[in-house]
């Protein structure tokens, strides 16, 4: 299945990620230094200094997310100098005691940042952290004080939010996980036949012109277009679903006959398409000779009947100039003369 395509979404997804983390540094650089800028005024030095690093440490994630491309890294550096940052006004109380206001940040990055797992299991430590600072009684160390009104609407509002974003967060990972799986079906249908599990007829015209495009005369390139012999026959006497199953298992055959670099496609109802790398017509004999062996010496058995059945195939050789459509026509003028000799046979072009 399409590792190349699934990667491809993800990257997309990445790339989203990367973005979204660079403007979350963006943000949090311009936020801390404005903040920094009230602190001075308010001659709150140590807040300003601690405001003044944070907001350099959000640079430095910018920095690392907008030209190194260090995604995770920059991740982590936002979301554990916010945690920081957040405990620390909590603790201190900020400007005018405002500091705890800004604690609802954490909630929608920690999601976004870390998935709705990690990132409920840090929400839940970061509130037993600001507990831990605002609930300790001044006597065991000094810190911010804040009525118990305040302390108890801030935290039922805190947990709100977070349990918002996090059902948010739960249904935006839902969509993505649903497009990623209706994105892989599709890239399926648009790629394979259904029935055999081999590429469709699409692909090979594609997989066929590519090899084309880059085809020289040091690289032959040849094509087998293979036809069961009276196909017809086993669907009158056997049943359509008994044809299927003679479809299906033929293609295991198929594969199991072919090398890694040779490829096998359902070219249409009973007929196949192989396409041979760095193979001339002489070469491309044997490779058919083999599959007609393999088939002729096959069997399917199914529940109550055993069914044998032969192939034809027709042989071309690519030459300089030729189209993909001139290929398979000779090979199939090829095909036509193998089932008009007798069927069960491979002929050249
Ligand atoms: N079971 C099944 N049959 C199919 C499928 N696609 C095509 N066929 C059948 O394949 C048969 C092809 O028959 P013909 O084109 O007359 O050829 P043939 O009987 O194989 O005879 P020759 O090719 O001349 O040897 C038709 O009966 C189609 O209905 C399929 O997906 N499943």
């Amino acid at each position: 299945m399409s590792i190349k395509n699934q990667s491809k979404l993800q990257r997309f997804g990445e790339l989203q990620q990367a973005r979204v983390i660079a403007l979350f540094s963006l943000v949090g650089m311009s936020i801390t230094f404005l903040m920094m800028c009230f602190a001075i005024k308010n001659a709150n030095i140590t807040l300003a200094i601690s405001l003044l690093f944070a907001s350099a440490v959000y640079g430095v994630a910018f920095y690392l997310v907008n030209n190194k491309n260090h995604v995770k890294l920059s991740s982590y550096i936002i979301i554990y100098s916010l945690y920081a940052l957040m405990l620390y006004l909590v603790y201190s109380g900020g400007v005018a005691s405002t500091g705890p206001l800004w604690i609802f940040i954490v909630p929608p990055v920690s999601l976004y940042v870390h998935g709705l797992r990690r990132g409920l299991i840090n929400i839940t430590v970061f509130v037993l952290l600001i507990c831990l600072i605002m609930f300790i009684p001044q006597s065991v160390y000094a810190h911010a004080i804040y009525p118990i009104e305040f302390k108890l609407r801030l935290l039922y509002s805190f947990l709100t939010i977070s349990f918002l974003s996090a059902l948010y967060e739960y249904s935006r990972s839902q969509l993505y996980n649903n497009a990623l799986e209706l994105n892989q079906k599709l890239h399926h249908l648009a790629h394979y036949d259904d029935l055999t599990g081999l590429h469709n007829r699409r692909d090979a015209q594609r997989k066929l012109n590519k090899k084309i495009a880059v085809a020289d005369t040091s690289k032959p390139l040849s094509i087998l277009l293979c036809d069961i012999d009276f196909f017809k026959l086993v669907n009158d006497k056997y049943g359509h679903s008994a044809g299927d199953a003679v479809l299906t298992e033929l293609s295991q055959v198929f594969k199991a006959s072919l090398r890694e670099t040779d490829y096998v496609a359902r070219w249409g109802g009973e007929e196949f398409l192989f396409i041979l790398a760095q193979t001339d017509q002489a070469a491309a004999f044997d490779v058919a000779e083999r599959l007609r062996c393999a088939v002729f010496k096959h069997t399917v058995s199914l529940d109550d009947e055993d069914i044998k059945v032969t192939i034809s195939i027709g042989i071309k050789e690519y030459q300089q100039d030729l189209t993909s459509d001139q290929l398979i026509n000779d090979a199939d003028k090829a095909l036509y003369e193998a089932k008009r000799l007798g069927r069960n046979r491979s002929i050249p072009a």
